[in-house]
């Protein structure tokens, strides 16, 4: 944690305290002010003239601005350092997430990752406000206020301990039936979310499945029992709080009887007695809030339990620290590889072995699901290989984050994804410094150009969430151009040509290898089409790699 957020949250500690104190302090002294005021009055004028009401009055005053100053200025700090703590916390779990994705996250929902990352880290960092707050300030100024009473009537100040013990093992009793509660809610409420989530992002096909409807039914069934948690929580807590106000008037009654038998055996004046009686009173107002401080720590502990799972890494490759760079030729070497996805049975790769030399143009063939497009996923780290080894320019890919490869390696996936922005958002999101003309050169290999100026808007046209206001065979030539644009020594394209006409796949492929002549493309494809603009055609067949030879 930063030392700014930890000074912020000490400082929000002490100030609740501060705030608590005044308040306890203001009813103490207005409990003896106003006794001692109608105990002077009723003993005469004499007496009355004798009362000092200036200094009580003025403690106060005093009591009463602290406490509304405390309370304000702890808001603001406590809630300043909490924030500060849920942005570290966000930035924290991203940076674990990181070297996890895509394989690692591929067990979680899209819509649970977001509640994870959204509500669950706000859950986590709450913990501060909304537990370790409220139980620090009870056992610190529950100390303060029992020393306070020991100095008037030591009696008086055991009952109000033991009656602050009392009101703070209260929590405790519901704590069994809270967990579990809590618990129920949270994995009803993200499995909603999740759903939620993926519905609305697929409503289209929903739609034309007609099971929009359904779907909703399903989640009123699931959102009852959400709801039916949160009730129970909400009764528990109001019951344990009820249990805490039970508990302060025993306790006040008992500092009654104890003060007025100390009045009549001379060791405290009448003034004191409601001094200690509202004293008594106010001391309890620090364990009123522990019973929902009680839930939110049951809430963060599993907030932080679903973090961590998001966080832990599940059967993909292992992260790497940072390590050499591959370095020219970017030949790409796999000896004798074994590979299966976690949690299959069949192998992908079985002693497999496959040299790709820069500046080849290696097309990759076989029949669907035979292991072409997890060549990707190895060279860049997603999966460890189970046997063999892969080198890239020289360098084992194991000792390579997928940061690094990239730098390298761009890829055109098959399921590639364009982001809700423009087209030249998209473009320029491997590239960010590309010029105009550069981007107006690849957006001519990738046969765009007439595309693009028919747009009233060109460039700035927007392209929908996942790039639904284009057309299959549009969106994919604006994937290639993105990775075109990167200027990566190796150009790894799954299905280029997938969703286009004849001339179009002819123009595009010829377009492509002339413009990175020297780069070195794999191009994973079934159309044979496709072929004739490669050096050389490997098959993948019975987990192996079998050339072909010459495609020209
Ligand atoms: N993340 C994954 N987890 C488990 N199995 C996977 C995963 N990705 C792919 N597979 C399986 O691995 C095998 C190879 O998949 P891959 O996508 O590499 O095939 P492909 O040859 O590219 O197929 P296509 O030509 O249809 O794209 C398939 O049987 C597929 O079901």
């Amino acid at each position: 944690m930063a030392g700014a957020a930890r000074w912020r949250l000490v400082w929000g500690v002490v100030l609740a305290c501060a705030a608590s104190l005044a308040s306890f302090g203001l009813l103490f002294l207005s409990g003896w002010l106003l006794a001692g005021a109608a105990v002077a009055g009723l003993a005469g004028q004499v007496s009355a003239r004798a009362f000092n009401i200036i200094l009580p009055a003025t403690g106060v005053r005093f009591f009463a601005m602290v406490r509304i100053l405390a309370r304000y200025m702890e808001r603001v700090v406590a809630h300043d350092g909490a924030l500060r703590l849920t942005g570290q916390l966000r930035a924290w779990v991203y940076e674990r997430l990181i070297p996890l994705a895509p394989a690692g996250l591929m067990e979680l929902q899209g819509g649970d990752m977001l509640g994870r990352f959204v509500s669950d880290t706000d859950k986590v960092a709450a913990y501060y406000t909304d537990v370790a707050l409220p139980f620090a300030r009870a056992a610190l100024c529950g100390v303060v206020f029992v020393g306070v009473f020991a100095c008037f009537l030591p009696l008086a100040a055991l009952v109000l301990a033991l009656g602050l013990l009392g009101g703070a093992l209260v929590p405790c009793l519901i704590g069994a039936a809270t967990d579990r509660l809590v618990r129920r809610g949270a994995e009803k409420q993200s499995q909603i979310q999740a759903e939620l989530a993926e519905t609305l992002q697929n409503l289209g096909e929903y739609l034309l499945l007609d099971t929009a409807c359904s779907r909703a039914k399903g989640w009123q069934a699931q959102q009852s029992a959400v709801d039916h948690a949160r009730w129970t929580l909400d009764a528990l807590e109001g019951a344990a709080r009820g249990l805490v106000t039970i508990l302060t008037f025993v306790t006040a009654l008992a500092v009654l009887v104890l003060a007025a038998h100390a009045h009549q055996m001379g060791q405290l004046s009448v003034a004191e007695i409601p001094m200690l009686v509202l004293g008594g009173l106010a001391a309890f107002e620090v364990v009123t809030p522990l019973p929902l401080a009680r839930q939110a720590a049951a809430e963060a502990r599993l907030a932080g339990v679903r973090l961590q799972m998001a966080c832990a890494p599940h059967g993909v490759a292992e992260v790497v620290q940072p390590h050499d760079l591959p370095h020219a030729p970017y030949d790409l070497v796999m000896r004798d590889v074994s590979f299966a996805y976690p949690k299959t049975v069949s192998p992908v790769l079985q002693h497999a072995s496959l040299s790709i030399r820069q500046g080849e143009h290696v097309g990759l063939v076989g029949p669907s699901g035979v292991g072409k497009s997890s060549l990707i996923n190895l060279l860049f780290g997603f999966y460890a290989p189970c046997g063999g080894s892969i080198t890239f320019g020289g360098v084992d890919v194991r000792l390579l984050r997928a940061e690094d490869m990239a730098a390298f390696v761009a890829v055109v996936a098959q399921d590639f994804h364009l982001f809700a922005g423009t087209l030249r958002d998209n473009l320029l999101l491997g590239a960010p410094s590309a010029t105009d003309a550069e981007v107006a050169e690849v957006l001519e290999v990738a046969q765009l150009t007439r595309f693009v100026q028919s747009l009233p808007k060109g460039l700035q046209t927007w392209v929908g969430n996942d790039g639904l206001r284009l057309s299959g065979g549009q969106a994919r030539r604006v994937a290639v151009a993105q990775a075109l644009l990167r200027r990566t020594p190796w150009l790894v394209l799954d299905e280029p040509t997938e969703g286009l006409d004849a001339p179009l796949e002819q123009a595009l492929m010829a377009a492509i290898t002339r413009w990175a002549a020297n780069t070195t493309i794999v191009c994973m494809t079934h159309r044979t089409a496709v072929l004739p603009f490669m050096h050389r055609v490997v098959r993948v067949e019975d987990a192996r790699f079998c050339p072909e030879g010459r495609a020209t």
